[in-house]
């Protein structure tokens, strides 16, 4: 049996984790910092909508290795940028270990659709590896290390719903009171984050001095929003859904307009970009009328797929071994 020096068991099978894909319910963003990030009142919800990440033993000194299955997975680098190889490495690197890992992505989150696709295979590829190499990781830490990775990575390890604050690392953990039916119109294509990020930015510049980039308040979550979450109140929480990315996600994708069109015509209590976009949430009243958006969005040809997915869900968490 192999073991890792000062560290728990190694195993030998392979370790699945399941990750959610996540929406946000509030995103308000303040202004540009100089490292180049916002600062965010940035309150997050999981979806039942998962990737799927395995790591297998590897070869000592073999490295990590990645392959991806799924939608639109040739959008997704298979090298040592693919965000699940570098948590693989920065896990190694933090137990002065080789990164010795084959890692294998299902995909049913979107690629580069604003629900944290990336950041969840980090999440996930960080406990696969942890629980593969038995380095029995502090969860404190493994929080430290998902931070590094990015912005939305720390949520998708902790799921449930959180407010992050910082740039969205810095989570603390939010009640909620009921099921929330959600669709998702995943649309053709995806939008780049740092793109959407800098739209928003010029949008506010153009809107001039005094009303523009230098003038933006210091973002705060909203406390009906949050209550609304607390009580389990589809029609408030509706009511204050709130993204201040999404006139950029439209000004870059005009034809999110009509999605979002389509799937209120459609029933939907309430729409809004997802994140960065370009991937447009609808929240339903109940299972039955989700299931109703979802067919109307497909048969209008507004999105490539529409998704039902309800919230919150679990976060990252190791599934047991297949039969
Ligand atoms: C839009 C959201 O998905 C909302 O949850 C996140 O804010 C984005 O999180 P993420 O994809 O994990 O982003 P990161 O990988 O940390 O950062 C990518 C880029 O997005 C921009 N970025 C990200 C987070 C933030 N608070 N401010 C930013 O301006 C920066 O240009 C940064 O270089
Ligand atoms: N494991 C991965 N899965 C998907 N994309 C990845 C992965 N690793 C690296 N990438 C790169 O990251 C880019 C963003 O993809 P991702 O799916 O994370 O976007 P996103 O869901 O919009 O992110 P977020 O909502 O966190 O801003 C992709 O275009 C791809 O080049």
């Amino acid at each position: 049996m192999s073991t890792v020096q000062g560290a728990g068991t190694a195993a030998r099978t392979p370790v699945t984790v399941r990750v959610p894909a996540k929406v946000n319910v509030q995103l308000a963003v303040g202004g540009l910092r100089p490292d180049g990030f916002h600062d965010l009142a940035n309150v997050f919800l999981a979806v039942d909508l998962y990737d799927e990440v395995t790591a297998s033993p590897a070869e000592p000194g073999e490295g990590p290795s990645v392959t991806c299955r799924g939608p639109d997975t040739d959008q997704v680098p298979l090298d040592r940028t693919n965000l699940a190889v570098r948590a693989a490495d920065a896990l190694a690197l933090r137990h002065g270990r080789s990164p010795d890992v084959r890692l294998h992505i299902r995909k049913e989150i979107p690629v580069a659709g604003g629900m944290a696709g990336g950041s969840a295979d980090a999440a996930g590829a960080l406990l696969a590896c942890d629980a593969l190499w038995g380095t029995r990781t502090p969860r404190e830490e493994l929080l430290a290390l998902c931070a590094e990775l990015g912005s939305d990575v720390p949520f998708s390890l902790v799921g449930g719903a959180a407010l992050g604050r910082g740039r969205g690392e810095l989570l603390t953990p939010l009640d909620v009171g009921g099921s929330f039916h959600w669709v998702f119109a995943v649309a053709d294509g995806g939008l780049s984050t740092p793109a959407v990020y800098r739209e928003c930015d010029r949008l506010r510049r153009e809107r001039g001095p005094g009303a523009g980039v230098d003038a933006v308040p210091e973002p705060e979550p909203s406390p009906v929003l949050l209550a609304a979450l607390r009580s389990g109140d589809a029609k408030l929480l509706a009511a204050n859904l709130a993204n201040d990315l999404q006139p950029a996600a439209i000004s870059l994708l005009p034809s999110l307009d009509d999605t979002l069109a389509v799937g209120t015509e459609a029933g939907a209590l309430a729409a809004l970009v997802s994140g960065s976009g370009p991937t447009c949430a609808f929240l339903a009243e109940d299972a039955a009328s989700a299931t109703e958006i979802a067919r109307v969005l497909r048969a209008e040809d507004v999105c490539r797929a529409a998704h039902t997915a309800t919230g919150p869900a679990p976060g990252a968490t190791v599934l047991p071994p297949a039969e």
